[in-house]
């Protein structure tokens, strides 16, 4: 489980050298949400709504100026450690080594983690089994496709067992079969099988939302502004299409 409570987080803006010091940007202002294991939960916004900040928090890559984050009732500022062998990352950028090959950018991934080389190479033979990436398993990920390079990431952010996943914009260059395929493993490690995983995933498109997500949280300007399931914010919406919804709930002002 991951709760999020009255999170922020600001940038030093940075200009020019010779002009006065900008205005920090806030990237997240005030977003607080409980994602629960063997649930999806989305969150949902707009360019610059503060995703990625987020993510990169609950990663552990971006400390906040203030708030709490809590996975599985472990504090992110008392046990750093504690917090990241219990959540895997999957970035928008991937984060691949190009030079290594898919098993060595899992394996060594592993070894961060603590695990030893047989055990590592065992997990990352039946992770790659898993999402139909055996072939290439060996091959270095420099040419990989975008479909290759989001299955090995994935591989890698699983390859300790996390109980709990995050994913920033996890469809970003995947083609429709590709998405569906991420969709299909998405749903696996959701059910009990799969091992109930409690699964955030960023991401700014509806469909993707409707499709996959039990719980969504609507963020815009940094805050969180809603939050249900898609059936409960279309009725809190009072509206019958998700996207009229979304614009209703994140700008209550804009003209439609
Ligand atoms: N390192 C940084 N330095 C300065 N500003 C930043 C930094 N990271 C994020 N921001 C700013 O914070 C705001 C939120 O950015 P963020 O990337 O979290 O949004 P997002 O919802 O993921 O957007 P997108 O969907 O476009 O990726 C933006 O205005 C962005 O310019």
């Amino acid at each position: 489980m991951i709760e999020v409570q009255r999170l922020a987080k600001s940038f030093a803006a940075s200009g020019r050298w010779w002009q006065p010091a900008a205005r920090p940007v806030r990237a997240v202002a005030d977003i607080g949400f409980t994602a629960h294991a063997g649930q999806i939960t989305g969150l949902l916004g707009a360019n610059g709504a503060g995703k990625t900040t987020t993510v990169r928090i609950l990663a552990g890559l971006v400390t906040p100026d203030s708030g709490r984050l809590l996975v599985d009732g472990i504090d992110v500022v008392a046990d750093p450690r504690a917090v990241l062998a219990r959540v895997g990352v999957l970035s928008d950028s991937r984060g691949l080594y190009p030079r290594l090959t898919a098993r060595e950018n899992i394996v060594y991934h592993a070894h961060l983690h603590g695990m030893r080389r047989d055990a590592a190479n065992a997990r990352a033979e039946l992770l790659a089994d898993r999402f139909e990436l055996t072939r290439v398993l060996d091959r270095a990920t420099a040419g990989f496709s975008q479909g290759e390079r989001m299955k090995t990431a994935l591989a890698r952010a699983l390859v300790h067992d996390p109980p709990n996943l995050v994913l920033d914009e996890p469809t970003n260059g995947l083609d429709v079969l590709a998405t569906r395929s991420l969709r299909e493993t998405l749903r696996w490690l959701r059910s009990p099988d799969g091992g109930a995983k409690c699964i955030v995933v960023s991401t700014h498109i509806m469909q993707e939302v409707e499709r996959l997500c039990d719980q969504v949280v609507v963020v815009a300007a940094g805050c969180t502004v809603a939050s249900g399931s898609v059936d409960e914010l279309l009725r809190r919406a009072g509206q019958t299409d998700f996207e009229e919804a979304f614009v209703k709930l994140a700008f209550p002002h804009a003209r439609r």
